[in-house]
């Protein structure tokens, strides 16, 4: 079970301005937002239209000309800079590690600045390695360059995330890994956010991470003026002008399939076997269901492959599959990033896990019938 308490605050802009030294026109001129506590906004624009401007104003990275910047309806803006820092979680793109210190250093920068004692850095280091999805035995002592682009990333989360922040700023932060990985800390960030629901404000130049990770969407234009600022249901449904639908782009039913989940739609639920057990019985079982594939289930019920019978028939037994696994999906994931799993299966579908565990398939039927159904919606 998740648990559903909001442990981020309520985060507001009151009229934020910057001018940056020799420029005609602010960068951002007069931005006003309420970002209610707990809600994941997304903000995106063309390039330089203030995006990451307005961002570090909110940590004082970069100081407002002028302006408020209210937390829970506190003024930050007078507050010591680097004290808010503290309190603001950031996260960059690949991470933005420190070269020379461990995983554990690293992950542990902030608690430490804030004095906790070290007992207390120690397991907060490991709780949050294990929410990112890093092994803290195997990764805590490792140093940056020993990791992959995605891991560093995923160190770069656990940071942001290490003090217990209220409010978390990302700028780009899944924009230096590869799509596969990208998709997977995107789905990673979902479900970390579903349990503990901070205040999270992260620019990115992909609309459709946007969709995909936004409760609410920022489109800004040039000067970081305000084109739309909606759930992305809406600003999908009902651009506001047309600078929103140019900025969307076309596709805008596909895009949709990015606000839905796996677990939406009905899945089916082929026959299943295990390693081990004799092919001749699985194949008479499978035959009997009338289906021509299987999928076989490891000992904690993790699906391992999706086999066709004259593929299983090669062999007396079930037996461990040698290929990687390639089109498993978390009931959690999007239709789009289903989709592309699928693309890749030769079944039409993908398997369906939800904690690992094995709890059905979907089908490319299934999406494309859904797909057909928001058409007609549209229309
Ligand atoms: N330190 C600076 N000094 C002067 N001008 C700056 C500075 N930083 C940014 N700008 C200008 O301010 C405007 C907004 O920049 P900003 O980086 O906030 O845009 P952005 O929307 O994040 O862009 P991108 O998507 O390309 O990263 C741009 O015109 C940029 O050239």
């Amino acid at each position: 079970m998740t648990q559903q308490t909001t442990t981020g605050a309520a985060l507001e802009l009151v009229d934020v301005t910057k001018s940056y030294p020799g420029q005609t026109s602010p960068a951002v001129d007069g931005l006003s937002l309420s970002v209610p506590a707990g809600e994941m906004v997304m903000f995106v624009g063309p390039s330089g239209c203030g995006k990451t401007t307005s961002l570090k104003m909110i940590n004082r990275l970069i100081e407002p000309t002028s302006g408020q910047l209210l937390l829970d309806g506190d003024d930050i803006t007078t507050k010591d800079p680097t004290t808010l820092r503290r309190s603001i979680g950031y996260v960059i793109q690949g991470g933005g590690l420190m070269p020379h210190m461990t995983v554990a250093e690293n992950v542990g920068l902030v608690p430490k600045l804030l004095n906790w004692d070290r007992g207390r850095i120690v397991s907060r280091v490991d709780e949050l390695l294990d929410l990112v999805g890093l092994d803290p035995r195997i990764y805590r002592d490792r140093h940056p360059r020993e990791l992959s682009g995605g891991q560093q990333q995923r160190v770069g989360v656990a940071r942001g995330l290490a003090a217990d922040p209220p409010v978390i700023l990302m700028d780009e932060p899944f924009g230096a890994v590869d799509p596969i990985t990208r998709q997977r800390l995107q789905d990673e960030l979902m479900s970390i956010q579903d349990e503990l629901q901070k205040t999270i404000v992260c620019v990115t130049h992909d609309i459709d991470e946007a969709i995909k990770l936004g409760d609410r969407i920022l489109i800004l234009d040039e000067g970081a003026r305000i084109a739309q600022y909606d759930t992305p249901e809406r600003i999908l449904a009902a651009p506001s002008e047309d600078f929103v639908a140019d900025f969307i782009g076309s596709g805008s039913t596909l895009k949709q399939l990015s606000l839905l989940r796996v677990g939406d739609l009905e899945l089916t639920e082929p026959q299943t076997c295990r390693i081990g057990e004799d092919v001749a019985e699985v194949t008479a079982r499978v035959e009997a269901a009338g289906e021509s594939s299987v999928v076989i289930l490891d000992e904690r019920d993790r699906p391992r492959e999706w086999l066709f019978l004259r593929t299983l028939r090669r062999h007396a037994v079930v037996s461990e599959p040698t290929t990687e696994l390639q089109t498993v999906v978390d009931h959690r994931s999007t239709l789009s990033d289903a989709l592309d799993s699928m693309l890749v299966s030769s079944h039409g579908g993908a398997m369906v896990t939800e904690r690992d565990a094995y709890i059905g398939v979907i089908s490319y039927d299934a999406v494309t019938e859904h797909i057909r159904g928001l058409r007609e919606e549209a229309a």
